[in-house]
């Protein structure tokens, strides 16, 4: 393994009861990058993360932050990891530059040092509006903005965000993947978990996915969808009533999605397209047999969540 790694992990192993959480996984991040480690429900991404953060101790296997042991090196690796996520602990009564203090007090800085540390944090995160604002008045974006600022204030060289926009708009989505962005501009290594495919492909450099506590594939999100092999076939009806029809015209093909949404006024399929562009040709005369109008149709790479569908489905 690598000696620059930030945080390096070896046949991690975590047991409650009959309960396997982990079954032995392994995976590297190089410092100053974002590893999104994706997965359902229940797959193991929080045990992971409090196994990294020291919060729990493995039942077998081994892991490592900056070289030091999360067991025997414990202490140590607390100085060096920060963790913040989806159950975020601001006192909503105090002001965001409050909460940022008391952070700051817990860590032991005090008087100019803290000061000039929040300084560099209003800064950072840009909270120059909101800083004076309490907490419980802002939006979910913005307070999980000043979360994960509070969390670098002892300058932590690894950040765990578990889940860090789970429960948030599509608009505070979005701010907060700014925010993640502009960690990788300081230099600090990040283990984010999460259920959003979008996210981890948007943000991520590798991606390790998590089903039922083992690693089902890692890689860059590129290398992912490639893996994933077969193009697909994506069409959008212009008749919802034409739904059924097609699924029944395409018997042969591996349809493998159908609508979901009854209020979407064009229904949109999706089909496996092993051969390419053949496959297209052989959608588009199967529904010209039949009169079946489309809005548009045509040939791409499966997204991240197809990918995940298909690795999932094999295990
Ligand atoms: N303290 C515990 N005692 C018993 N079982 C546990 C405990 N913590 C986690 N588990 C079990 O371990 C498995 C993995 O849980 P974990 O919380 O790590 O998954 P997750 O991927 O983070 O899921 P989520 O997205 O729901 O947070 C689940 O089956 C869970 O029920």
């Amino acid at each position: 393994m690598s000696a620059q790694a930030a945080i390096t992990v070896e046949n991690l192993t975590k047991t409650y009861g009959s309960v396997e959480a982990l079954k032995g996984i392994s995976f590297e991040v190089p410092r100053g990058e974002i590893l999104g480690l994706l997965g359902p429900n229940g797959s193991g991404k929080t045990t992971t993360v409090t196994l990294l953060s020291t919060l729990q101790r493995p039942t077998a296997g081994s892991a490592r932050i900056g070289g030091h042991d999360v067991v025997a090196d414990a202490a140590r690796v607390r100085e060096l990891v920060s963790l913040t996520g989806q159950y975020a602990s601001m006192d909503d009564s105090l002001t965001a530059v409050e909460n940022l203090s008391v952070f700051g007090r817990l860590t032991g800085l005090r008087g100019a040092p803290l000061k000039a540390r929040i300084g560099e944090l209003i800064e950072q995160f840009d909270l120059h509006e909101v800083g004076s604002r309490r907490v419980g008045a802002l939006s979910g974006g913005m307070r999980r903005r000043v979360d994960i600022a509070s969390a670098l204030i002892t300058r932590p060289e690894v950040l765990f965000l578990d889940e860090p926009t789970t429960g948030l708009d599509p608009r505070s989505r979005a701010a907060v993947w700014d925010t993640v962005a502009g960690l990788r501009a300081e230099g600090i290594t990040v283990l984010l978990t999460t259920q959003y495919l979008e996210e981890a492909d948007r943000l991520a450099d590798n991606i390790v996915m998590l089903d039922r506590g083992s690693v089902v594939a890692s890689g860059t999100p590129g290398v992912l969808k490639q893996q994933a092999g077969a193009a697909v076939c994506e069409m959008t009806l212009v008749e919802r009533g034409d739904t059924d029809r097609v699924i029944e015209r395409l018997s042969g093909f591996e349809i493998i999605e159908t609508p979901t949404d009854a209020s979407a006024a064009h229904p949109r399929l999706v089909v496996r397209a092993p051969e390419g562009m053949a496959t297209v040709h052989g959608v588009i005369s199967r529904l010209q047999d039949s009169r079946i109008e489309v809005v548009d149709i045509g040939l791409r790479q499966p997204s991240l969540d197809e990918v995940f569908m298909q690795l999932t489905e094999k295990v």
